[in-house]
């Protein structure tokens, strides 16, 4: 088991590593998922080369899986490998410190559930549904307004300002293939992804000596236009056919995956996949994952949902996570079937 920095860890995940059978399970288990890892060699996940794009190869892969993983993205591997390196340091500090370092700016801290309110709070959540993740939340559009004392933290920002460019870019770029695929028109393609609106989540997944019982993220669709994510350790799982499939890590390559915008967007012939991340026995999880949504106030048209925008979703998936303690997503907005077939009736 690797070396844990245990104050830098949110209380609630201390509790784990003071239980030596734990880790000794912990440590046996270890040996069968490398045999399993080393199992699994091929992986069948839809590649896109944003070098060479494939208009059909891509709208495919969004019909069909709803992810793929991007290759000659662009993105500089210096600008990704300076952000992982700063998001490592800035995890690593305690618990306290970094509530106390993003006081005062656009950026939240928080934990035990990626479910927050548009202001960065965390949604409260039940003690025994904890999912095994610590994360920076940053509205992109607000960076640029601030700046920390902190020299690392500042720095930190201008690097997810740049890092922002590129995959703002990255994402307008993919989008408008879809919105030619789509016959969107050029109001609605600029309408239905909107580059200020983008935001990053980095993240980490404590080491979790009961990885078999917890989450580190439990299984949601987003409710984005666009997420791509950036993962340094597999533990992303995706459901595909009913069945869930890893995503291995590949260096230096991206993860897209479609949100229920983009599932809307497309009258449901693109889809906004199921997924998951299993938190890790043996060391730590980074990711960093930008989502993009629809312009502010842009009505989503489709034959298949009542006409919303993303505010109107947005609240509904908030109160439904109060209320029932899980998002519903979609199918609130989804016409019956006598109303899809007779929208004005
Ligand atoms: O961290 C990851 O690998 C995925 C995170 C994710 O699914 C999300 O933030 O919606
Ligand atoms: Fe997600």
């Amino acid at each position: 088991m690797s070396e844990m920095n245990l104050e830098s860890y949110p209380p609630v995940f201390r509790r784990q590593n003071t239980n030596p059978e734990a880790q000794a399970q912990a440590q046996i288990s270890c040996l069968d998922d490398n045999a399993k890892e080393l199992n699994q060699e091929f992986d069948p996940i839809p590649v896109v080369d944003l070098q060479c794009l494939n208009l059909d190869e891509l709208v495919e892969a969004c019909k069909q899986w709803g992810l793929f993983r991007l290759v000659n993205h662009g993105v500089p591997l210096t600008l990704v490998s300076q952000l992982e390196d700063h998001s490592k340091k800035l995890f690593s500090l305690s618990f306290e410190s970094k509530q106390a370092l993003v006081a005062s700016s656009p950026v939240s801290y928080f934990w035990g559930t990626p479910a927050l309110t548009p202001s960065g709070d965390s949604l409260s959540r039940s003690p025994q549904n904890i999912n095994w993740v610590e994360g920076f939340n940053v509205p992109l559009n607000q960076l640029s307004q601030f700046e920390a004392e902190d020299p690392t933290f500042d720095s930190f920002r201008l690097l997810l300002e740049e890092y922002g460019r590129h995959l703002a870019g990255l994402a307008t770029t993919i989008f408008q293939a879809m919105a030619k695929a789509l016959n969107l028109s050029p109001d609605q393609s600029k309408a239905y992804l909107s580059e200020s609106t983008g935001f990053i989540r980095v993240y980490r997944y404590p080491q979790c000596s009961m990885a078999d019982e917890t989450w580190g993220m439990e299984a949601h669709t987003d409710s984005s236009v666009l997420s791509i994510l950036n993962q340094d350790l597999g533990g992303f799982e995706l459901l595909k056919d009913d069945k869930w499939l890893q995503v291995q890590l590949i260096p230096d390559t991206l993860i897209l995956n479609l949100g229920d915008m983009m599932q809307a967007i497309s009258d449901d012939e693109y889809k906004s996949v199921k997924h998951r991340v299993k938190p890790n026995k043996h060391g730590e999880r980074y990711s960093i994952c930008y989502f993009v949504f629809p312009a502010e106030g842009s009505v989503i048209q489709s034959s298949k949902y009542k006409p919303f925008t993303y505010s109107d979703f947005q609240a509904q998936v908030q109160q439904d996570i109060k209320t029932l303690g899980s998002k519903i997503g979609l199918d609130r907005f989804r016409f019956n079937q006598t109303e899809a077939d007779d929208p004005a009736s």
